[in-house]
């Protein structure tokens, strides 16, 4: 094992510097956002719970991923509470406990949003910050090395039927309480929100490939190995209108396409923030590392009567606190668990919450641990006919696994350097008939409407955005993921010996579900109780099953339906309404994004950053991780919170210049 000279596991060395930054976490952005620092000439001390782990095939070997969920030297192993609509199941969700973060640990899907997603995160911050698709393209180009794929990795193309649309006077309805509930002071920002996404200026053309950055840290490529059973499984979805997309990362997201993996394709291994941040500036003095560390602590000093300045931080080593302090600021890049832990135990949030537990309130911000939302997803699992090449055949053949690991060894390829690579993302309109749109939608428009009383200004706001998105069919609200072989984090049932899969899941893009994450003591070690809410607002079970459906009839139609020996989760004698309703509590999980739990959004409608990332009422204390997304995007999270922490160094080099 290689340790860098600025990787320290001396708490009290650590704890003797001032920096100018102190980052609380070295995951995917905290590494980011202090190596950016670290260039340009700020010292910058990073604290991570974790351990760093290069050359470890756990992390490195990318058909790998998965190992690593559930082992405590990678994994904080978070779980949520019990679910009450899905049978109370308590839900995992691993989070990265390594040196890297979640970056280390997830399925290296490195994919972005429609560009309208962003312009929704703009909109909510009144247009400051620039947190439109404009603003954040250059930093997604920033933080990756993009490898097209090779020719021979295009798949079949077919072009989608449109539809026509007849929602607007049912959204409309929705908009008429929105204004009325939230009052002349915020009315203007309900129009704002929902003047629509479009920006003629952002339609560039595909072929400058404007789209991609070649320079960044972050390899991106795609796979060489891939099951037999992609190319009837993409042929069939393209005949139920589901066309594909070639450039996905344009903005135009909507399709089935060739996902991009965060792997270094000429070395075959995992590409993520430790080796790509990390690494490269592990001979610059001015960023030191300590691993094995927990924050518990932010310490203020009072500054004014209006804000507050962070000035140090406590933290555990070894079961001793010490206390760093920090020159200039304070980012918090724990994650979307941990940022919101650390700002509670601080004094940061509910203040009724908080003096609850005995806290001494610094800042009354209601909005801290709210606004979280999951990306929920339900697998299916079929059998397929004999002599089909897929992942099983590691488990299944010890000859295969043998030959694929020499084949690694030898060439840093194969099966062994594959990832999930067929994604596809697509709106309410293709999957769903007209009629049942317009009456998913006004089901939905009548739960809202009744609960708006109780809503926050930003919830309002939000599903303000969500009812346009779901008259905007370049706004996918179903994301479809293509698992060759017996899905690796299911826990339904088990594979059977000497038996290949098609895993396909069904997983929801912009739930309307609102849930929380929160304290539960004061002791900095137990973990905060993760509350995702999952289909506490019928339209997002009603979406879900409808891709369950939509699921069942792609492995019923040719040619993927030829390559099926059986339907296995749920089986084929599942079929009524009920019954897929129980398969869909029994099998949901997470994809594990979830996001949210700091919102960036003004402070008076319940935000908990600015659109500096600010956190209200503060003048240096940051916060910069996915907790930040103020809405749910339809992509897998890392690409945009590589995008976050780019932009945030950036704007934090500005801001001392
Ligand atoms: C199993 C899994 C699969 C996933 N698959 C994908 C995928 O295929 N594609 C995709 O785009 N996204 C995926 N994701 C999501 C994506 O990886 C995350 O959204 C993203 O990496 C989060 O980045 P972050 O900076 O917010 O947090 P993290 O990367 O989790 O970083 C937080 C860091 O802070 C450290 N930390 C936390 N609290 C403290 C503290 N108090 N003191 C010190 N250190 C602390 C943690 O140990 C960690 O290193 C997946 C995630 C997981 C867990």
């Amino acid at each position: 094992v290689v340790v860098a000279r600025n990787l320290l596991d001396d708490p009290v060395t650590f704890a003797a510097t001032t920096y100018d930054f102190v980052v609380v976490g070295g995951g995917t952005a905290g590494l980011t956002v202090a190596a950016r620092l670290a260039e340009a000439h700020f010292t910058v001390g990073v604290l991570e719970a974790g351990q760093y782990r290069p050359n470890d095939p756990v992390i490195d070997v990318p058909k790998n991923f998965g190992t690593a969920v559930g082992n405590a030297n990678y994994d904080w192993i978070y779980a949520t509470v019990p679910q009450l609509n899905v049978n109370n199941r308590s839900i995992r969700h691993p989070r990265g406990k390594v040196l890297g973060g979640s970056s280390a640990i997830n399925f290296e899907m490195f994919n972005r949003p429609a560009k309208q997603e962003y312009s929704a995160w703009s909109a909510l911050n009144l247009g400051k910050g620039q947190w439109d698709w404009t603003g954040i393209l250059p930093y997604l180009k920033k933080s990756e090395t993009f490898t097209p794929p090779r020719p021979q990795d295009e798949f079949p193309t077919v072009s989608l039927n449109r539809r026509r649309s007849a929602l607007p006077a049912l959204v409309d309805e929705y908009l008429k309480y929105a204004r009325d509930v939230l009052g002349e002071s915020v009315v203007s920002l309900v129009d704002f929100v929902s003047a629509g996404f479009d920006d003629a200026s952002l339609v560039v053309d595909a072929r400058d490939d404007p789209f991609h950055g070649f320079v960044g840290p972050v390899k991106a490529s795609h796979n060489e190995w891939y099951s037999d059973v992609a190319n009837p499984f993409i042929a069939t979805m393209n005949s139920l209108g589901i066309s594909t997309n070639d450039e996905p990362d344009s903005g135009n997201n909507i399709g089935i396409y060739n996902c991009p993996a965060s792997v270094d394709r000429s070395a075959g291994v995992r590409s993520y923030a430790a080796p790509a941040y990390f690494a490269p500036n592990s001979a610059s003095a001015n960023l030191v590392v300590l691993t094995g560390a927990q924050a518990t602590k932010v310490n203020f000093a009072a500054i004014g009567t209006a804000s507050v300045a962070a000035k140090s931080v406590n933290f555990l080593s070894g079961g001793t606190q010490y206390t760093v302090q920090a020159r200039k600021e304070i980012i918090l890049s724990g994650g979307v668990f941990n940022s919101p832990q650390v700002l509670e135990l601080s004094g940061v949030g509910d203040k009724s919450r908080l003096q609850g537990f005995g806290i001494e309130s610094i800042l009354d911000l209601p909005g801290v641990g709210e606004n979280l939302q999951d990306h929920a997803m339900v697998p299916l699992s079929f059998k397929l006919t004999d002599g089909h090449h897929t992942w099983d055949e590691l488990r299944n053949n010890a000859t295969f696994a043998a030959e694929a690991a020499a084949q690694y060894a030898a060439t840093q390829n194969g099966i062994l350097a594959s990832t999930i690579s067929v994604l596809s993302f697509f709106p309410l309109q293709t999957f769903l008939n007209q009629t049942a749109v317009e009456s998913t939608v006004s089901s939905l428009i009548s739960d809202l409407t009744q609960s708006i009383t109780s809503s926050s200004a930003l919830r309002i706001l939000q599903n303000v955005v969500q009812l346009v998105w779901l008259q905007n069919r370049r706004i996918p609200q179903l994301e479809i993921v293509m698992i060759p072989g017996f899905n690796p984090t299911g826990t339904v049932t088990v594979p059977t010996a000497g038996t290949s899969y098609l895993t396909v899941a069904a997983v929801l893009q912009h739930p309307f579900s609102r849930g929380s994450v929160h304290i539960t003591s004061t002791d900095p070690v137990a973990k905060p109780a993760v509350d995702p809410n999952y289909l506490s607002v019928a339209f997002d079970k009603a979406v879900l099953l409808e891709g369950i459906k939509f699921i069942r009839k792609l492995a019923s139609t040719e040619p993927l339906a030829s390559h099926i020996a059986s339907f296995n989760d749920p089986p084929a004698s599942s079929t009524t309404d009920e019954q897929l309703e129980q398969y869909l509590k029994l099998g949901l999980e997470s994809l594990k994004h979830p996001v949210g739990t700091c919102a960036m959004a003004p402070r008076e409608i319940g935000g908990v950053v600015s659109e500096q990332l600010l956190v209200h009422g503060t003048v240096n204390l940051r916060v910069v991780d996915a907790s930040v997304f103020p809405l749910h995007i339809s992509a897998h999270a890392q690409s945009t919170t590589y995008a976050i922490a780019e932009k945030a160094a950036d704007t934090i080099k500005l801001a001392h210049a």
